[in-house]
């Protein structure tokens, strides 16, 4: 018998997460004169990054912050990059700081990260987040894992108990998505490229979050069906198009619940950023 998921909107559940941080940043500016402040950082002319970065500044005007961004040439040195993360950390108006990655390849990422005050690591990337993260005491959440934590949460999916399946093992994404459904109680496996038989691993799943990074990765024969199906993917297919890490049209009828790229998991991600920075800017107001 054929079966359609229910496609879960997550255009319209990031505006409701963006309303209610719209209302509070104009409450924490009535009372205390405090506007969060967000500076975008972005080496290079990668043209995906630069969607995700005007997509950043757009809601940052939305919710009211404050945002400043900057664009520095490719051949910026990683010393140079590091200065600047080091004055923004000096800047009082400034609640979070933002490094877009990738970074070029003469860069080390991690020691930029690093660079970032934890205070002000509204990604959640720095190792003093990562680990209290791991313990479950939360500074800053994940961007991308607490959005889709929002995701299943407002289609009313408990997890507790359940098998959940991560696709992928980033430092960004796979692990702290785990942390995240292991504190609500979710079974949990990690699979990735060394994986023995994934596609039986991925079948045993209730809820199964791709964060792989190839396009149409998760195939039908994957999927339990009725599962809750999460695609992390930023992908492009053979035209060219975007699309996500699920191959959409054929596991849209087996999966119970899924996500569509673009429309999902990528608008969650910033809203959880404009969240952070708030965070960060009540804690500056002594909130
Ligand atoms: N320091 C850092 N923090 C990040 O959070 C970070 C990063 N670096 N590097 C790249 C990834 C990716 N990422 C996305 C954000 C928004 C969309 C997004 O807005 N997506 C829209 C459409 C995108 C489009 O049209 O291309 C959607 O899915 O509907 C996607 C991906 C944040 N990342
Ligand atoms: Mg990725």
């Amino acid at each position: 018998m054929a079966n359609s998921a229910v496609i879960i909107d997550g255009k319209a559940v990031s505006k409701q997460t963006r309303d209610n941080i719209a209302v509070e940043t104009a409450k924490l500016k009535a009372e205390t004169g405090v506007t969060p402040g967000l500076a975008v950082v972005i080496v290079g002319d990668d043209s995906a990054s630069r969607v995700y970065v005007n997509n950043k500044k757009k809601a940052c005007a939305e919710v009211g912050f404050y945002s400043e961004e900057h664009a520095l040439p490719a051949e910026t040195t990683q010393e140079e990059l590091v200065a600047l993360v080091k004055e923004l950390n000096t800047r009082e108006e400034i609640d979070g700081i933002l490094v877009q990655l990738p970074l070029p390849k003469h860069i080390d990422e991690k020691a930029v990260i690093e660079a970032i005050s934890p205070k002000k690591d509204v990604d959640a990337f720095h190792e003093q987040n990562v680990g209290k993260i791991m313990i479950g005491n939360y500074s800053f959440l994940p961007c991308t894992p607490a959005g889709i934590v929002e995701l299943i949460d407002s289609i009313g999916v408990d997890v507790t108990g359940k098998e959940c399946v991560v696709i992928g093992r980033s430092n960004i994404v796979g692990k702290p998505m785990a942390m995240l459904m292991l504190h609500k109680n979710a079974t949990v496996t990690i699979c990735h490229s060394r994986t023995r038989d994934l596609p039986e691993v991925c079948r045993r799943a209730d809820i199964l979050i791709a964060a792989v990074g190839i396009a149409k990765f998760v195939k039908a024969d994957m999927v339990k069906p009725g599962a809750v199906v999460i695609d992390v993917g930023m992908d492009r297919d053979e035209n060219g198009k975007l699309c996500g890490d699920v191959d959409f049209d054929a596991v849209k009828e087996v999966a119970g619940y899924l996500t569509p790229v673009p429309g999902g998991v990528g608008p969650m991600t910033i809203s959880m950023l404009m969240k952070n920075t708030l965070t960060s800017a009540k804690e500056r107001a002594g909130r």
